[in-house]
């Protein structure tokens, strides 16, 4: 019964990843009480005959719904409410609880970080934009995500976090806990909870206040003397990008791959292309000009140096703080499998994701807006400002980009807009048009 309950409310979430397919069966893999009126539950959800599997935190209350929960609701079983208590701040306290005891209750195991104290008083919110996961802001102290579509394994953001806090490394948001479970034998991460930055701002919306700036700036008025100039931010971003960078490599593995590697990089490049096209028609005109780079990248690179990396760098996963950047979000590209996003890769696919985005910030405003053609310049001056400036950061932070390295950058930035354009066809379709304009012929960086 509870099973069907929540096979009608899961496919409505904004996290689920099987929306517009049917759910043939949702069974319960896991039932745990936490405390009275709250219990957690694993459920495996099949379409198509795949399975996938979800958590969730569930509310019970009798009688009555506050009306701050009514969005919540499951469904109602007799005089029970059954709602989703995520969004319930009398119940989710007790995360904290566990985490701050250490707790162990039927196989979830939660832990804090040693060394850290987690104020337990401290009532939580969800945050507005929940994508994928459900990220918890307890006070303006913690930001716990809860994880919601479970991947076996430990997640790499918790992994890596955890790796450079130890380390101290500056450019993170401080580890507090996490909860795990044991999921077809393996640890598998179910919630991660850091520091929250109460007081920074999204890199991107930093980024487009600029490019507003030049917009709403007399035409004559060129990138570097409008008022709201980012080069300055961006090359910090640079300095702070190899800073992370130097100490990945420190506190994970590096090796340097050679030739026929390389070569196996550009075959899974094209495969994706491939997969890509098929998916989305209007990259077939620019087919032959991204193979051409994917071949000189092949051509031209012979060993690179390769390392845990950030995975899927854009000015989304950094925030400026009062004194500096920190990078967010180490997860690697959603959805892809595990194992690709803990691979060692090049630094260069990080500063790739980083140009691309700078792309994305100048042409965001234009997309389907007849002044689109007239402001074409401005953005792109915007757009090569600021990446220049970040590569000169990148580069005066340690950061190694050498010659060899251009058709390498060039491969993993076109890589980046393959898959950026799925990405938008298949989540914002009114935005393809930004990433098809990075396969329009122009100068090299
Ligand atoms: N430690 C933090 N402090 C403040 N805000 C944060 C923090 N972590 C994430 N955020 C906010 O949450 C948003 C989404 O975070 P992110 O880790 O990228 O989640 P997702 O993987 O769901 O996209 C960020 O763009 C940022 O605005
Ligand atoms: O932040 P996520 O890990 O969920 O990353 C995914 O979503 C991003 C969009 O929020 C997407 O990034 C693309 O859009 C950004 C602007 O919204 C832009 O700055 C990035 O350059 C562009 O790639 C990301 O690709 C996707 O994996």
């Amino acid at each position: 019964m509870l099973a069907e309950l929540l096979a009608a409310w899961i496919g409505r979430q904004r996290w689920f990843g099987g929306k517009g397919r049917p759910i043939d069966e949702l069974s319960i893999d896991s039932d745990v009480e936490l405390t009275p009126g709250l219990r957690h539950l694993i459920v495996a959800v099949w379409q198509d005959g795949s399975r996938d599997r979800y958590q969730l935190l569930l509310g019970e209350r009798s009688h009555q719904l506050p009306d701050r929960l009514t969005h919540a609701l499951i469904a109602t079983v007799d005089d029970t409410y059954l709602y989703d208590a995520a969004h319930d701040s009398d119940r989710t306290g007790w995360l904290l609880e566990g985490m701050a005891r250490d707790e162990t209750r039927s196989g979830l195991r939660m832990r804090h970080v040693a060394g850290t104290e987690i104020d337990t008083t401290q009532r939580s919110l969800v945050l507005g934009a929940e994508q994928s996961n459900t990220s918890l802001v307890y006070g303006d102290a913690y930001i716990c995500k809860l994880f919601r579509r479970l991947i076996p394994g430990v997640n790499p953001e918790l992994e890596i976090i955890t790796a450079l806090a130890a380390g101290n490394a500056p450019h993170i948001a401080q580890p507090y806990g996490w909860i795990e479970t044991d999921l077809d034998g393996t640890d598998t991460t179910l919630a991660f909870m850091q520091e929250f930055l109460s007081n920074a701002n999204d890199g991107w919306d930093l980024a487009l206040t600029s490019v507003r700036d030049l917009y709403a700036s007399p035409p004559e008025i060129k990138a570097a003397e409008a008022g709201g100039d980012f080069a300055g931010e961006s090359e910090r971003l640079g300095i702070a990008t190899a800073q992370v960078h130097r100490e990945l490599a420190a506190a994970f593995p590096i090796e340097v791959i050679e030739t026929h590697e390389v070569k196996r990089m550009a075959e899974t490049f094209r495969r994706r292309l491939g997969r890509a096209v098929a998916e989305v028609p209007e990259l077939r005109p620019h087919v032959s000009a991204v193979e051409h780079v994917y071949h000189e990248m092949e051509l031209l690179t012979t060993e690179v140096p390769v390392q845990r990396v950030h995975g899927d760098y854009h000015l989304g996963q950094v925030m400026r703080t009062p004194t500096d950047w920190v990078v967010l979000d180490f997860e690697g590209e959603p959805g892809q499998p595990l194992a690709e996003r803990r691979a060692l890769s090049s630094p260069l696919r990080d500063v790739a994701g980083m140009l691309r985005s700078f792309d994305y910030a100048a042409r965001h405003l234009l997309a389907g807006r007849p002044e689109a053609d007239e402001l074409e310049p401005r953005a792109q001056e915007w757009a090569d400002r600021n990446r220049h400036a970040f590569l000169d950061g990148y580069m005066e932070g340690g950061g190694v980009i050498n010659r060899a390295d251009a058709a390498l950058l060039r491969a993993f930035e076109l890589s980046k807009a393959v898959y950026e354009v799925v990405y938008e066809a298949r989540n914002r379709p009114t935005w393809v048009s930004i990433p098809l304009a990075a396969f329009r012929p122009r100068a090299q960086l």
